[in-house]
């Protein structure tokens, strides 16, 4: 990977310079740009026009990726629940991994903002508060099983932290455990154990009811459900479905009938509960559905607690509206000693074991570990919750692109004046040769997000949050595409033109003739994005190091002067590029430079007489 495409996915270390940080290689690229704390407000023009807003202190601990790939200083990894030794050792080989099982909410308050990364199952609350306490240092949290109820997603993204879930290890487990409860629920398994147990021979009392030819209605056809359905027609019962969502020709294939929510109940002799909580769904079997059923049926919740009114279904049970429940979720994780539904002669209960097996806890403790690993890495996991899924390949070949649109982005903000009353409109113009569905610009559009506001905020910004944080801010992005002719191309894009609309700009060279506006254009050349449009001008400066841009009279001898008296400073120039409008007219010169020239060095280039204006940008 080229230098300058890593420079926005790793990190420097505290304390080096920006330039050497960006000829850091990364060892792949990194799709939630970057999840290391990347903080470069120091690094800004301090007149910018929120330049204020950025007064705390950075937080977050800096990672950067070694030759070798692997993050120094090491990441933190807490696993607040009982993980397999499998994950763990997947984790162990990347992190230092500290399991501490069974904290109270108030202990992983205290302890949350040592870590990089938490990961936990169904049985601990990560909420807004928790977030907060990690004070920006926690870059993702892993949910070793599928529901992700227990995460507060919204104060997640908000943060910029990605949230990952294991959602396919444990699916036979849970589907598994639901025909279980089906199966012994119908034959009193657990009430005649007990009373076995207890001395009593209770024949006559548990004569149970059959399954075959018996109807299912399946509520949630996603990944459990459908194994659910599939067992139960293994077991002679019929099945019908409910999910809003589903594929009918994949309900089909299995033998099942998809049909509406009551009809759904209606039908039931048994009904399985298999579809996430939210707020759809929350209480969604309630005294209204109860009164919908069949008189005698049957319910298993091997979902959520929260689907079921459980007051509701208390009374559904005491009517002998309902049967018998078999459940292993609650709305409360432990419930109530004294909870009438647990107690309930009619209802069989376990403590929340769908997804407990030894088979499906190794796999979901794999599948985050190996989740988590690559997020910390700066991956984006195919099983990131609330981020856009950039696959790998799509985004090894936008790297560098991504490079550009946030150097643009970045560039463009320290060219806007402080008078300008904040940005309010960017444009983001891609040219490409590419049909538009094949060119996704997601996570572009997040990286001029970050160019603009990283400088001049104390907000972190990366692929999860951008499109939150450009709401917040007030920031309207549009995005247009523009086709270039060339079929030949290979590269996904010719050019990035990014536009601050009605904005004052502190270099007017900036300011296209037009509309009004800031308008800087780049491509990317050998693998390295260059400035090539700065307002009417054009100029080819590769985007390294910092850049001076000055615009002049066009005349002899300008290059020379502005070069000497860096040069007798000692300011490295890496590139130089001079575009005019016409010859003897206005020219502007983008100068890049490996230092930061000091006040006295530009002050002296201003007095050069023919220089109409400068200004100084860093990268
Ligand atoms: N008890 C346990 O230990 C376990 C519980 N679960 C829970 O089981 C549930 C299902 O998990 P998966 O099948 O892996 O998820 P999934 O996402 O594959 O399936 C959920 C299905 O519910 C459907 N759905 C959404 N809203 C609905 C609505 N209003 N009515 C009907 N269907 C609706 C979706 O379209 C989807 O097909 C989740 O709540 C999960 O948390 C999963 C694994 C273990
Ligand atoms: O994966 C799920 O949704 C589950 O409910 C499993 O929860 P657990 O990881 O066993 O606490």
């Amino acid at each position: 990977m080229v230098a300058a495409s890593s420079a926005i996915l790793s990190s420097p270390r505290a304390g080096s310079s920006l330039a050497a940080a960006r000829v850091r290689s990364a060892p792949a690229p990194s799709l939630v740009a970057p999840l290391p704390c990347l903080r470069v407000r120091s690094a800004v023009v301090s007149s910018s026009p929120a330049a204020a807003v950025a007064a705390s202190e950075p937080v977050g601990r800096i990672l950067d990726a070694g030759s070798d790939g692997v993050l120094w200083p090491k990441p933190a990894v807490l696993v607040a629940e009982k993980l397999s030794e499998a994950g763990l050792a997947v984790l162990r080989q990347f992190a230092d991994v500290e399991c501490a099982y069974g904290m109270t909410p108030a202990e992983l308050l205290a302890k949350v903002a040592q870590f990089d990364a938490l990961i936990v199952r169904s049985g601990t609350k990560v909420t807004r508060e928790v977030l907060e306490a990690s004070r920006g240092r926690l870059r993702v949290v892993g949910r070793a099983g599928v529901g992700i109820d227990n995460v507060d997603l919204q104060a997640a993204t908000e943060a910029g932290c990605l949230v990952v879930n294991a959602p396919t290890a444990n699916t036979v487990a849970a589907a598994e455990h639901g025909i279980a409860l089906l199966a012994s629920m119908a034959r009193n398994v657990s009430q005649a154990d007990a009373a076995l147990k207890a001395g009593k021979w209770q024949r006559s009392k548990y004569v149970g009811v059959s399954l075959v030819g018996k109807t299912l209605a399946v509520m949630g056809f996603g990944k459990v459900g459908s194994e659910v359905a599939r067992r139960a027609k293994g077991l002679g019962m019929l099945v019908i479905a409910h999910d809003p969502y589903a594929p009918a020709d994949r309900a089909r294939a299995i033998g099942a009938e998809l049909v509406s929510f009551d009809e759904a109940i209606g039908r039931a002799d048994f009904i399985s509960l298999h579809m996430p909580l939210t707020q759809a769904t929350s209480k969604v079997f309630n005294d209204d559905s109860f009164a919908k059923m069949k008189t005698g049926v049957r319910i298993i919740n091997v979902a959520r607690g929260g689907v079921i009114d459980e007051d509701a279904l208390v009374r559904a049970l005491d009517s002998g509206k309902v049967a018998q429940a078999a459940l292993d979720v609650f709305i409360e994780e432990p419930p109530a000693k004294d909870s009438k539904l647990v107690l309930h002669e009619n209802v069989t209960v376990t403590p929340h074991l769908g997804a407990s097996t030894v088979e499906a806890q190794e796999g979901v403790a794999i599948e985050i570990a190996e989740a988590v690993v690559g997020a910390l890495r700066g991956e984006l996991a195919a099983t990131a919750v609330n981020a856009p899924m950039v696959p790998a390949e799509v985004m090894s070949e936008l790297a560098p692109y991504v490079s550009l649109a946030e150097k643009l982005g970045r560039l463009a903000v320290q060219l806007v004046a402080g008078e300008s009353g904040g940005i309010k409109g960017v444009k983001v113009v891609y040219t490409s040769a590419r049909d538009p569905d094949d060119l996704d610009t997601r996570l572009l559009r997040a990286m001029v997000t970050k160019g603009i506001v990283e400088p001049v905020s104390s907000t972190f910004v990366n692929l999860v949050n951008a499109d939150y944080t450009a709401k917040q801010r007030g920031l309207r992005i549009t995005e247009e595409r523009v086709s270039h002719e060339s079929p030949a191309a290979e590269a996904p894009l010719e050019s990035i033109q990014v536009r601050l609309s009605h904005v004052q700009s502190k270099f007017a060279g900036a300011i296209s003739d037009g509309a009004g506006d800031i308008v800087l254009e780049g491509r990317v050349k050998y693998g390295v994005p260059h400035l090539t449009v700065v307002g009417p001008y054009e100029v080819d400066v590769s985007l390294e190091g910092n850049l001076i841009l000055c615009r002049q009279v066009d005349q002899p001898g300008m290059i020379g002067k502005v070069g000497n008296i860096l040069g007798q400073r000692n300011v490295n120039v890496s590139f130089m590029s001079v575009g005019r409008t016409f010859r003897g007219k206005q020219a502007i010169m983008a100068i890049g430079v490996d230092e930061e020239p000091d006040k006295d060095t530009l002050e002296n280039i201003g007095k050069i007489p023919a220089i109409e204006e400068f200004v100084f940008l860093q990268l």
